[in-house]
């Protein structure tokens, strides 16, 4: 059985099912706090509270003989962070440590944790590896970062074995249609997109036409959420078997212009989704692009659907579906 914290999200839900379909128990440990109880697969066990709550923790390690956990709870909002550092790195830094002592009290010694492509910063090389520099340009990617840099030293003490998933672009929803995204607010482009496609907005906002790409608009890699769920599948199996602990991008490769990503939800939806230029976003690097040979050659990593038709067409199957379409 494992734990899989942050379960009531988007990556996290989609990764219960995963679990679960490749016969894994769960446990969900979430506060709701960004959440929702619906999105919770059948058939996992559900504790409503925060990770920080060594009492709570520390019950389902005694009631539950959890092998692993795989944590996604976390504040994940880049702007938030930068005007209230202190509160991302109590969460996320703080309330990590506090999950990892626990862990550490009760013997649970597998960890897969949720990090993440702003742990980089400014990219100085693209396509990133991952022994790119790391100098993160606000306090979400550094809450993450210090938790990465606590993983060696939980492992040295208390024999943890870990692995650090640095997502880039998170998007689609399951292709059955049983989770996806929603966040309230919705800072991600593509659920953006599609709420003008759905007429719930009048036009998408694209932040800066001026930057050094071929359309002038930052490139991202986007990743399927399901592909994600399946990577930390292999992520636990990888520890399993022994496999060394280490840090793994997950990314297609691939970098899409916010141009881009509005075309395809036009083909998809066959709405015209009309675009408001603003300017930049603070803290958008212009182009943000993974490596992933470690997770394809050491996990086995083989992304299912890295088509960015692929990927915004699952999204707005579950958006559709949402707004009773
Ligand atoms: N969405 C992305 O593109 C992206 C990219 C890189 C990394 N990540 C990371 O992936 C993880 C999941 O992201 P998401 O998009 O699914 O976010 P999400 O907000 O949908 O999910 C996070 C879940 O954690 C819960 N939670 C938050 N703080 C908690 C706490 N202290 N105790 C218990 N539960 C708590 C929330 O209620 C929510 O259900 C996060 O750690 C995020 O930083 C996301
Ligand atoms: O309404 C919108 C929303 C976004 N964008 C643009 O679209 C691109 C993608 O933006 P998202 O907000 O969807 O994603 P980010 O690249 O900002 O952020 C993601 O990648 C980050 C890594 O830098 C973090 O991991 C973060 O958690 C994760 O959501 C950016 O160029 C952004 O400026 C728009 O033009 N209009």
């Amino acid at each position: 059985m494992f734990l899989v914290t942050g379960g009531a999200g988007y990556i996290g839900s989609h990764t219960v099912l995963a679990l679960q379909a490749s016969g894994h128990a769960v446990v969900v440990l979430d506060n709701l706090s960004t959440g929702h109880r619906d999105l919770v697969p059948e058939g996992a066990l559900f504790y409503q509270g925060d990770i920080a709550d060594a009492d709570l923790v520390g019950a389902i390690f005694r009631r539950h003989p959890v092998e692993g956990v795989l944590h996604f709870a976390a504040r994940s909002l880049v702007g938030e962070s930068m005007g209230d550092p202190g509160a991302y790195f109590l969460a996320n830094t703080a309330g990590t440590a506090s999950l990892l002592q626990t862990m550490a009290r009760h013997g649970v010694k597998r960890f897969v944790l949720s990090s993440t492509a702003a742990v980089y910063g400014e990219p100085e090389t693209v396509p990133i590896d991952e022994g790119h520099r790391q100098q993160s340009t606000n306090p979400y990617g550094l809450s993450k970062w210090m938790i990465e840099q606590m993983l060696p030293w939980f492992e040295r003490v208390h024999g943890l074995r870990w692995a650090a998933l640095r997502y880039f672009n998170a998007a689609g929803a399951d292709p059955a249609g049983r989770s996806g995204e929603r966040h309230d607010p919705e800072t991600h482009l593509i659920p953006n997109v599609l709420k003008v496609a759905l007429g719930e907005r009048s036009a998408v906002t694209v932040f800066g036409d001026d930057y050094p790409t071929p359309d002038g608009t930052c490139l991202r890699d986007y990743v399927h959420v399901a592909d994600l769920a399946d990577a930390h599948v292999l992520a636990m199996q990888h520890l399993d078997r022994g496999g060394p602990s280490g840090v793994f991008n997950l990314g297609n490769g691939r970098g899409f212009s916010v141009l881009e990503v509005i075309a395809a939800a036009r083909k998809v939806t066959g709405q015209p989704i009309p675009v408001m230029m603003e300017g930049r976003r603070a803290g958008d690097p212009a182009v943000l692009v993974a490596s992933n040979e470690r997770a394809r050659h050491v996990l086995g990593w083989q992304p299912r659907y890295g088509d960015l038709e692929t990927i915004v067409a699952t999204a707005w199957s579950f958006a559709a579906a949402k707004a009773g379409r």
